[in-house]
């Protein structure tokens, strides 16, 4: 069992985590949930003596992590799988962290079985993927054989089936009597691993409650309507008679109506009585992510904002210029249809921006491109529509491990 009174971390001036009371009870996975910055961390540091807190208190099994007697066998940890000496084998680290605690070699062995690392074991570090360090990061956890277990953000950088096996682990440790907590920032990866939910928002709890409770009291049943788009006025209308019929209507950034709290055929007679014509009226639920992101938007640190592209023309979006129809050989003659042509193969054309996302400035040299290679190619015209991004260059990491 973990418990938080009134745990409040506070760097200079920035506070971390606020007033924080919650309990995290055995023989469950408990889901610590939170976007970017909003003291997750913070707070497993602060469970496992790292960091102290400014005010208030947290124990595990009824003591502050310092004061437990050889703590590596009452509470397993995996905060940053990258935090290994890199010049090690999985083998070396693994056996170094149980000698420091008095663990039988042989546990080792056991450890990396279950992890399914034993085939890489005497191999460094250091040449692990992301999902092989995550993997002796869990395994590093799993050695004293603990009663509570601690993950930090376990799926990162896991293919489906390491979120599948994280999963699966998760759940088995939880229904052998631990007391498994679990961060994350995907509230659907969560609600399909977790019994519970700590929700924090700013360092603040934002919710405290079985994922049950959760769906129950956020997964709202909702209506998307669509009035023409030809006919502006005919929304207007249809949000007032649906408003005054006790709905509660939303606009959605397509131009859609969100509605709830009237039944789909309630809503298609309101608008066939205010003579509105309907061009959808599709029935739909609120997923677990769109409630989380609504409790915690008001506590997001970190927001995006549009990128106006100021001086780039609107419609060359990718870094390719389309030449004018059949300038080049073996394009498909679709004149100014974007997303239709890519060039070929070898021979980057005029106005190639090498990477995703460097636009191309008609009349202006382009300060990405390639030097032509083929000097007969024509420039790319002003105002051109733009062919499909490069193929996106990131690639996951191999997951060789099992
Ligand atoms: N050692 C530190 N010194 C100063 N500020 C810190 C320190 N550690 C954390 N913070 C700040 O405290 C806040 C909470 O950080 P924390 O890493 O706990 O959040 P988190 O929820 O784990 O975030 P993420 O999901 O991005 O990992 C952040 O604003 C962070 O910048």
């Amino acid at each position: 069992m973990i418990e938080a009174f009134g745990l409040t971390k506070r760097y200079g001036a920035k506070t971390a985590v606020y007033n924080l009371t919650f309990q995290v009870k055995p023989g469950m996975v408990t889901g610590f949930l939170g976007p970017n910055g909003s003291g997750k961390s913070t707070t497993m540091r602060m469970i496992l003596g790292l960091d102290s807190p400014t005010e208030g208190i947290v124990t595990v099994n009824g003591l502050p992590y310092r004061r437990l007697d050889n703590a590596p066998r009452q509470v397993g940890a995996l905060l940053d799988a990258k935090a290994i000496h890199g010049g090690r084998s999985a083998y070396h680290h693994l056996l170094c962290l149980a000698q420091l605690s008095g663990i039988p070699a042989r546990r080792v062995h056991e450890v990396l079985g279950v992890v399914g690392l034993q085939d890489v074991a005497r191999k460094r570090s250091q040449g692990f993927s992301l999902g092989m360090g995550q993997r002796l990061g869990i395994a590093a956890a799993l050695l004293g054989d603990p009663q509570v277990l601690l993950f930090d953000e376990p799926v990162n950088g896991l293919d489906p089936e390491g979120i599948l096996w994280i999963r699966n682990l998760m759940r088995r440790l939880a229904s052998e009597g631990r007391t498994v907590f679990v961060s994350s920032h995907l509230m659907s990866e969560m609600a399909l691993t977790a019994d519970h939910l700590i929700v924090i928002g700013r360092g603040q709890l934002m919710a405290d409650m079985s994922v049950k409770d959760f769906i129950a009291h956020n997964s709202a049943d909702f209506a998307l309507v669509r009035t023409p788009d030809t006919e502006p006025g005919q929304r207007e209308k249809l949000t007032a008679v649906l408003t005054g019929a006790g709905g509660a209507v939303r606009p959605e950034p397509d131009g859609a109506l969100r509605v709830a709290g009237l039944p789909l055929p309630r809503i298609s007679d309101l608008a066939h009585e205010a003579g509105v014509r309907l061009w959808e009226l599709s029935p739909h639920s609120a997923s677990l992510e769109e409630a989380y992101m609504r409790l915690t938007q008001g506590a997001v640190d970190y927001r995006s904002t549009e990128d106006p592209r100021s001086g780039f023309p609107a419609g060359a979006p990718a870094g390719y210029a389309v030449p004018p129809q059949g300038a080049l050989p073996g394009a498909p003659g679709v004149p100014g249809a974007p997303g239709t042509w890519a060039p070929p193969q070898g021979a980057p054309q005029p106005g190639y921006a090498p990477g995703p996302g460097r636009p191309v400035v008609p009349g202006q040299a382009n300060p990405y491109a390639v030097p032509p290679q083929q000097p007969s190619a024509p420039p790319a015209a002003p105002g051109d529509a733009a062919a499909p991004s490069p193929a996106d260059p990131t690639q996951r990491d191999s997951e060789d491990a099992r």
